[in-house]
């Protein structure tokens, strides 16, 4: 194995043996290529077995990226059995291994952000007699924060006396015990509950400590409460964990992550040895020299110097725009230029913004001027109301417990079960305490529910059991997911109910891309099951594409659009960081607490180290907001900046009319032609 090209720090860092390793360092200074370097060197030189070897990181990107740096470095065989993965689908494996132990069953569903929405929906009415409205948004994130925080619903105290935690601790408990009754998980229970599965069951816990044997950690800053703990019992019995982070690059503390765990790692791990690395091999000497003078601005952090030997390359670019569609032009226009000029691929830009919704100009732009991009979150695909109808089908199939779905395709497509029908079911269900499915099975009679329905739901019965039958013995879950769909009818009720045929088509294309989703993770996965389909499907990182499919295919040579929280860890050639303004960045809600404040420079921070050669900084004068047009201030950030590292200048401001405007003036004109064509 080649080691030659790591500098001294790192090798020591990955020739380091047994016992806790912390490595605290900079950007771009190489702490996930010494992770991957010493798995490598512990599966060859030390002869460790691949399945003592767990690495974690934060996104499924990122854990694929160093999947595959691992697999090139060792060779596949010397992959097999290792566990390469994100928190979540490390808990998920193990929770599908263990979960019985905790009254679950092992074909239990993963609620996403949008069957959780529904189900507190659902409780909040159920609950608030006086018809009062609230937020189920955030009643969930005050549960979710307290789940972060392994806050049972026992332990849920009012701590501040607003309505909304009264009500958080009325619904919290009936919700946990919902989730139970559907065989559901949440997001946040996938790492609660593996916590609790440790504690509460000593030997379950000591089965995967003797299983995995050397742990490592990217991105550990970013680590909350529960996953702290769930590291720390991992590796009590041999102290064998490698961390490595930023606590520059903390940017998760609204989701509960907590600086403290990197920055109190030595003091909980006796005998730990600390390594830092200084070097930045990423970018440029004047790209590095704006990172540094932004983040210093920081009050509470470990003073770092970070320094590169390459060279200081071209100032930084700060372009102040006119507006939103203004900025989008100068970021393409100037794609064009230095591809043709430096003969690039499109996948060495990206452009990166503080908020998804502002990626809207950006993609209008790209398409107007047919380069292809990827947008990393925004609507997400599996978001998308038909793409959760089909799902919802394949996730009752393996899970018939699952409420929030069968309620979602109960009369989906339109099956003569109407809301009088269902709401007789649901109260019978609730009445009867039995699940709504076995209500489903032996339902009251034709002369309750109507010949109709009653008809309906025996179709409807047959038709899933018999479909569940078949997916647990086909070798091919695609043909038959296809053909499941065609019995449903679901391309036509959607061509039914769409108001633009146009709108229908782009809908049954997406039906069929979960079609095409599933095919590829057939191929990919050594034993595919539709229920492992589903758990990968919801484990995708909030912000990625599906696999497979078109999407894959544009993947390869396409520029990037994504959040500044999506791209931590990454890095390109040459980084558009947009929106460079008050409001964006530092974020609006932020604006006023301090340490909000430092959070969004830290997101700053990791914005700009994101670039390896080239870095444009934009910003517009003025925005729309709510249809009227705001002026805007530059962000504070920018006056961090030296001025000799920048290179501010104008746009060329608006030309005549906008391709956008041009189109509208268009679109216009050939309307007003029919009218008067009488067409
Ligand atoms: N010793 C080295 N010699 C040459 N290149 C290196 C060396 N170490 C790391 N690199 C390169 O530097 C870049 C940054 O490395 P890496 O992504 O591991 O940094 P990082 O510390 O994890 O950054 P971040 O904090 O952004 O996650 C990569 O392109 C990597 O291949
Ligand atoms: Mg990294």
């Amino acid at each position: 194995m080649d080691l030659s090209t790591l500098n001294k720090e790192q090798l020591t860092a990955v020739r380091h043996g047994e016992g806790p390793l912390l490595l605290l360092a900079g950007a771009g200074s190489g702490k996930t290529r010494v992770i991957t370097c010493r798995i490598a060197y512990l599966r060859l030189q030390r002869g460790v077995p691949a399945e003592q070897i767990l690495a974690v990181t934060f996104t499924n990107k990122a854990a694929r990226e160093m999947k595959e740096r691992v697999e090139e470095l060792v060779g596949r065989k010397n992959v097999k059995g290792m566990i390469i993965s994100t928190f979540h689908s490390l808990c998920v494996r193990i929770l599908k291994e263990d979960i019985e132990r905790l009254g679950y069953k092992k074909n239990f569903s993963i609620y996403g952000t949008a069957d959780q929405g529904r189900l507190v929906r659902d409780l909040i009415q159920a609950h608030s007699l006086d018809g009062r409205r609230f937020d189920a948004d955030r009643v969930l994130f005050l549960i979710s924060d307290a789940k972060n925080r392994l806050i049972s619903p026992e332990q849920f105290l009012v701590r501040h006396h607003d309505d909304y935690e009264y009500l958080a601790a009325e619904i919290y408990p009936r919700y946990q015990k919902a989730l139970k009754a559907y065989n559901a998980i949440d997001f946040d229970d996938i790492i609660m509950l593996t916590v609790r599965l440790f504690r509460e069951h000593p030997e379950v816990l000591a089965k995967y400590q003797q299983r995995y044997r050397y742990l490592m950690v990217d991105e550990y800053q970013d680590t909350n409460a529960a996953q702290y703990l769930l590291l720390r019992s991992l590796a009590l019995v041999h102290g064998n964990l490698c961390v490595v982070g930023d606590d520059d690059q903390s940017i998760y503390g609204w989701r509960g992550a907590d600086l403290g765990n990197i920055l109190g790692f030595e003091k909980d791990f006796p005998g730990t040895t600390v390594i830092k690395l200084e070097q930045n091999y990423r970018s440029t000497g004047n790209i590095l020299a704006a990172a540094n003078a932004v983040i210093k601005n920081n009050g509470q952090r470990k003073e770092k110097a970070l320094w590169t030997s390459g060279e200081s390359g071209p100032l930084v670019d700060y372009l102040c725009c006119e507006d939103a569609e203004d900025e989008a032009r100068e970021v393409v226009e100037r794609i064009h230029g230095a591809r043709f000029r430096h003969d690039l691929a499109y996948r060495d830009f990206a452009i990166l913004y503080r908020t998804n919704a502002q990626s809207r100009a950006f993609e209008e732009q790209l398409r107007y001027e047919n380069i292809p991009y990827v947008l990393i979150g925004g609507q997400q695909f599996f978001d998308r109301k038909e793409v959760k109808d089909t799902v919802a089908y394949f996730k009752v199939l393996v899970n018939p417990r699952d409420e929030v779905n069968l309620l979602r395709i109960l009369n989906f497509p339109k099956r003569g079960i109407g809301e009088t029908t269902a709401d007789r079911l649901i109260r019978v269900s609730t009445e009867e305490q039995r699940p709504l499915w076995d209500v489903l099975r032996d339902p009251p009679g034709s002369e309750e529910l109507g010949e109709k329905a009653h008809r309906a739901l025996a179709d409807f019965v047959a038709l899933m059991e018999g479909f569940r039958a078949r997916f647990s013995s086909t070798a091919d879950l695609a043909a038959l997911g296809r053909e499941f769909l065609e019995t449903l009818h679901i391309e036509e009720e959607l061509y039914r109910t769409a108001d633009d045929p146009k709108k229908a088509r782009r809908r049954v294309e997406n039906v069929g891309e979960v079609i095409n989703a599933l095919a590829s993770y057939q191929e990919r996965d050594e034993q595919p099951t539709l229920a492992g389909f589903l758990s990968k499907v919801s484990l995708l990182d909030r912000d990625e594409p599906p696999r497979g499919g078109k999407d894959a295919k544009l993947a390869q040579d396409a520029v990037i659009l994504m959040s500044l929280h999506s791209s931590k860890g990454l890095e390109y050639p040459y980084i558009f960081l947009v929106g460079m303004e008050e409001g964006f960045l530092p974020h609006q809600k932020s604006v006023g607490e301090h340490v909000d404040v430092d959070e969004e420079r830290r997101l700053c921070y990791v914005g700009i180290t994101r670039a390896r050669q080239v870095l444009t900084l934009l910003g517009a004068a003025r925005r729309k907001k709510y249809g009227k047009m705001l002026p805007r201030e530059p962000s504070r950030f920018l006056a961090e900046i030296p001025a000799e590292l920048l290179c501010t200048q104008q746009s060329k401001g608006r030309p005549e009319a906008s391709p956008e405007e041009e189109e509208a003036m268009a679109s216009n004109f050939f309307s007003s032609m029919k009218s008067l064509l009488g067409d």
